[in-house]
């Protein structure tokens, strides 16, 4: 199966093209998405069997200032590649986040769940959920969230960069996800392509970590698997402001996933061990 691929050096675009299959991955300087129109002509001249968007604007504290730039990119843009799609029977699939949701409540999140995103990063993915639904065709959005990679930013990479000059830290405990490794999204992503191209499949799915946490948490485990010596302090997100507001409860339902694909939520903590190991060589 040939896939193509935009996006080339974010976390998940780059874990696609370290597996063992036929990608095309487009850099930003072949593949612009603020040029919806360049993007989708991109498409109907590719030659692939499926479609994967792993490009999008994720600084989330930055949207709140940019939020029409991120609107094109994670909105608009998506839309007309899944229109493009939709034209040349491709399947598409597309990557979302738990920032869809308000964070009201415990209960982890079903793909069918209300939505209402509290910051402009969450409203520009969600223009984008809508836009690719609209276009019709064969669609699948894969909701993650909290992703970590050796590769690229992400907050396991920040906490490593910051324990080399602070031996304490304090950490907002009362924001729950799941951490999601980079590597196991992009196998979720090719798996779901092969079901799609053999007719089977199609919606809006999550995928994330198991067991939940707090990002307090998931720091204290990042510095005990990298041996480093810092005191973290459970802290409310309202002692850490932001230009973002973020949602409190980010836990994503991911038995959807296992049941039409087969795929399992990934164990956080033994993919972490591997991150750090790889970051601290
Ligand atoms: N990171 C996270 O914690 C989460 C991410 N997601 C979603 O997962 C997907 C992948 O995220 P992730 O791998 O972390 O992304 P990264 O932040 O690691 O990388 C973003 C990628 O998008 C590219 N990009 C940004 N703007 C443009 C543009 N105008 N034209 C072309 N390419 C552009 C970047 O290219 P360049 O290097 O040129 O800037 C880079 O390759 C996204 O859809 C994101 O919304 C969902 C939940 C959590
Ligand atoms: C650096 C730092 C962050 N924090 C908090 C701020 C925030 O609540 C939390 C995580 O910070 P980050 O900036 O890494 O998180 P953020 O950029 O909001 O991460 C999000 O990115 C987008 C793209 C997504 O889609 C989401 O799933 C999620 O992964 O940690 C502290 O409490 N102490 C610190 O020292
Ligand atoms: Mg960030």
């Amino acid at each position: 199966m040939r896939l193509l691929v935009f996006g080339q050096t974010g976390q998940v675009a780059h874990a696609l093209q370290a597996l063992p299959q036929d990608i095309t991955a487009l850099p930003r300087s072949a593949a612009d998405l603020t040029d919806p129109a360049a993007c989708a002509a991109i498409i109907r001249e590719a030659q692939a069997d499926a479609v994967i968007n792993a490009a999008a604007y994720t600084a989330v504290d930055r949207a709140e200032s940019e939020e029409d730039l991120a609107t094109l990119i994670n909105g608009t843009t998506p839309g007309a590649m899944a229109q493009a799609c939709a034209d040349r029977g491709l399947p598409f699939l597309h990557i979302s986040t738990d920032y869809v949701f308000d964070g009201a409540g415990q209960t982890p999140w079903k793909p069918g769940d209300p939505v209402g995103p509290i910051n402009a990063y969450g409203r520009s993915k969600l223009a984008g959920e809508r836009a690719i639904a609209q276009a019709g065709g064969h669609w699948a959005i894969l909701r993650t969230s909290w992703v970590f990679s050796a590769h690229g930013a992400n907050f396991v990479k920040t906490m490593l960069r910051l324990s080399e000059t602070r031996d304490a830290l304090s950490v907002v405990a009362d924001q729950i996800g799941g951490p999601s490794p980079a590597t196991g999204i992009a196998q979720a992503l090719v798996t779901m392509a092969q079901a799609m191209a053999d007719g089977q499949g199609g919606g809006t799915y999550h995928y994330a970590g198991l067991p939940y946490t707090s990002w307090a948490c998931f720091a204290r485990e990042t510095f005990a698997l990298a041996g480093r010596t810092v005191q973290v302090t459970d802290i409310p997100a309202a002692d850490y402001p932001t230009p973002a507001r973020r949602p409190l409860n980010s836990r994503l339902d991911c038995s959807a996933t296992r049941a039409d694909f087969g795929i399992e939520a990934p164990d956080w903590q033994a993919a972490l061990a591997d991150v750090v190991r790889k970051v601290c060589a």
